[in-house]
């Protein structure tokens, strides 16, 4: 299988504010993450709010920089690279499409505009070239053309994302992130633009990393789904056996949670509140929420081990067994049981 991107050992550590000044403390945002895409392929990112799926993201289209390990693009290492070259490589290869198109699109500038303002910058064909290709891109994400001298102001929460997925598929990328790309939408609409997004995912053969809290979507959009916990990525598992196959507790009690993708059961109940990504526990950080942690789980976070299924791995050292079914590990495990 060839790699589109690959993370290898990648760390994103910020400097944590209280009340808009800095502080002393770090937030451990990424860890240790390794991670390799194929092209064509979609890989979704689940896990609870702060847990990294964004850092993640930009760092795999190279809008952050690790602050550890590399990101290679087709082999290349993007931060060994002269800063224009790139900016031509990440810029030419990746899109990325956010939660708000309200605030990610320049609110002076038309729909043409800033479909064009990526070629103007890659510098990208002759003028007549360039326009050509603000009208394919927008019969591409299907907006009629008389919009193309509309504000983002005058368009409806979708079209705006439709102008925002145009913009991320300007330069005819390899790979795009899409970060939350429905939240801001409303119901009605979150549906027509998940299809748009598989659909010319298929036509344009790229791949697509998909971040959401609706992990039902995710499950459904993915051939592969990244579950990660306080900065780590702690399983890969095929996108149809992650439901009830994954091999990690956290993954199981995070599907177990998601009405409609299992049988009704009850959620498998975690101990406590999510750790601080300031103070993330020492060895597995899952270990102070989990059912079967003991003193192993405190001393160092496993490698990956490697699950029968083709591209499926996990991190733990005590994981469910490939054969139990997530109503089984509820029924036989011990709701008050504490790790
Ligand atoms: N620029 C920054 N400065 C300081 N901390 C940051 C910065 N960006 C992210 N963080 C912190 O890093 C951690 C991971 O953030 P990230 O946005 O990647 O998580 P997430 O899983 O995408 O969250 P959500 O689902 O809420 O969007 C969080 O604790 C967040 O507060």
């Amino acid at each position: 299988m060839s790699t589109l991107v690959e993370l290898s050992d990648a760390h994103v550590v910020h400097k944590a504010r209280s009340g808009g000044l800095f502080t002393r403390d770090r937030v451990y945002a990424l860890t240790g993450a390794d991670l390799a895409i194929a092209p064509g392929e979609t890989v979704g990112v689940v896990g609870e709010s702060g847990c990294g799926k964004s850092t993640l993201a930009k760092v795999l289209v190279g809008v952050e920089r690790p602050t550890q390990g590399t990101v290679s693009f087709r082999g290349q290492d993007l931060w060994a690279m002269p800063a224009a070259e790139r900016r031509r490589a990440v810029g030419g290869s990746t899109g990325m499409i956010f939660q708000d198109p309200s605030t990610a699109l320049n609110r002076r500038l038309t729909v043409r505009q800033i479909l064009r303002d990526p070629l103007d910058v890659h510098d990208r064909g002759t003028r007549g070239q360039r326009d050509e290709r603000v009208r394919e891109l927008m019969s591409l994400v299907g907006l009629p053309r008389a919009l193309a001298d509309a504000l983002p102001g005058q368009l409806s929460g979708g079209q705006r994302q439709r102008v925002a997925i145009a913009r991320a598929l300007a330069l005819d990328p390899d790979l795009v992130v899409a970060d939350e790309p429905t939240s801001a939408l409303d119901v009605s609409v979150r549906a027509q633009i998940l299809n748009l997004l598989l659909d010319l995912k298929e036509r344009l053969g790229l791949a697509l990393v998909f971040v959401s809290h609706d992990i039902q979507t995710v499950r459904r959009m993915s051939d592969r789904v990244i579950t990660m916990y306080l900065g780590r990525i702690v399983e890969e598992s095929p996108a149809a056996l992650v439901t009830d196959r994954a091999r990690h507790p956290y993954t199981r009690a995070l599907f177990s949670a998601t009405p409609g993708l299992l049988d009704p059961i009850d959620p498998i109940p975690l101990a406590g509140p999510l750790p601080s990504a300031t103070r993330p526990p020492s060895g597995c950080p899952f270990r102070t929420r989990c059912w079967k942690a003991d003193g192993a789980c405190a001393e160092a976070m496993p490698d990956f081990s490697v699950a029968s299924a083709p591209a499926h791995r996990f991190r733990c050292h005590h994981p469910v067994q490939e054969d139990e079914s997530t109503r089984d590990l509820v029924r036989r495990r011990d709701p008050m049981e504490s790790p």
